[in-house]
């Protein structure tokens, strides 16, 4: 296979840096070695410096959650790339649900920060996905076109394979409705159809897209045999060493 699956935990608004501490050491014990799947931790700012630390020197790799599009200035609040990397993290969550529906970030705002990100050595994993509105009026692809569109306007052939598209129906997070295999499977082929036409075939082969959405040990192994479902975005299932250790196994068996 072409592509590396990739497990990322999202640990949203949860853990204390106090309480991240003991849930990234059990990931590294258990997976700080595992070369068959790339794994990334993405705990909340205040968490950075001190999973940052246990991770280093493992295969378990940081991510933050967000970031601003800015290098620097007066962004109350706001955290740049730069101080992003200056913790050692390699990854960035951008356009998360959460962020679009409670923050109102915008398809072009969370372009500003791919292109942000890359510049400054950080992948950016691009989440999209459409509501339950938008499926129930038959709008998911055009939904997720622009999303993809916009999201990764000005990106370059040189950096696409540096960025992680993360499909993510809304109505399946933290819901405990996990998408069927086939509606993901199509929503992920039509992702990497859209980065065929931008990118061409090779490139577009070698891009990872993640499914998310109540993702648990138990659907996963169903999911990650798909044909265009290269890992998961883990939200509920991450905050729990075992479930999440449990699903990168699962991912490492459907490599
Ligand atoms: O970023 C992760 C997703 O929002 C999935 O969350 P969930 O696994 O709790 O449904």
């Amino acid at each position: 296979m072409i592509r590396k699956k990739l497990i990322a935990g999202n640990w949203k608004m949860n853990k204390t840096a106090t309480e991240a501490a003991p849930l990234a050491q059990e990931i590294v014990a258990a997976a700080g070695r595992n070369t068959d799947v790339d794994i990334v931790v993405c705990p909340p700012f205040t968490a950075l410096e001190t999973v940052g630390k246990i991770v280093d020197g493992s295969s378990v790799k940081l991510g933050a959650q967000n970031m601003h599009h800015e290098a620097s200035g007066a962004y109350t609040g706001e955290i740049s790339a730069a101080m992003l990397r200056d913790l050692f993290a390699s990854y960035v969550l951008l356009g998360h649900s959460e962020r679009r529906s409670y923050f109102g970030e915008t398809d072009a705002f969370i372009n500003k920060k791919v292109t942000a990100s890359l510049k400054n050595q950080l992948k950016p994993i691009l989440c999209v996905g459409e509501t339950l509105a938008e499926r129930e009026a038959g709008t998911t692809l055009k939904v997720v076109q622009t999303q993809v569109e916009v999201g990764l306007e000005g990106v370059s052939n040189d950096d696409i394979t540096n960025v992680v598209i993360a499909y993510e129906p809304v109505w399946a997070i933290g819901t405990g409705k996990v998408a069927t295999t086939e509606q993901a499977q199509e929503v992920h082929a039509f992702i990497r159809e859209l980065l065929t036409k931008l990118y061409g075939e090779a490139l577009a082969q070698k891009i990872r897209i993640l499914y998310g959405g109540s993702m648990k040990p138990a659907n996963a192994p169903e999911l990650l045999a798909q044909k265009d479902i290269d890992g998961g975005l883990i939200g509920g299932a991450a905050l729990e060493s075992r479930s999440f250790l449990e699903l990168i196994n699962a991912a490492a068996a459907a490599k």
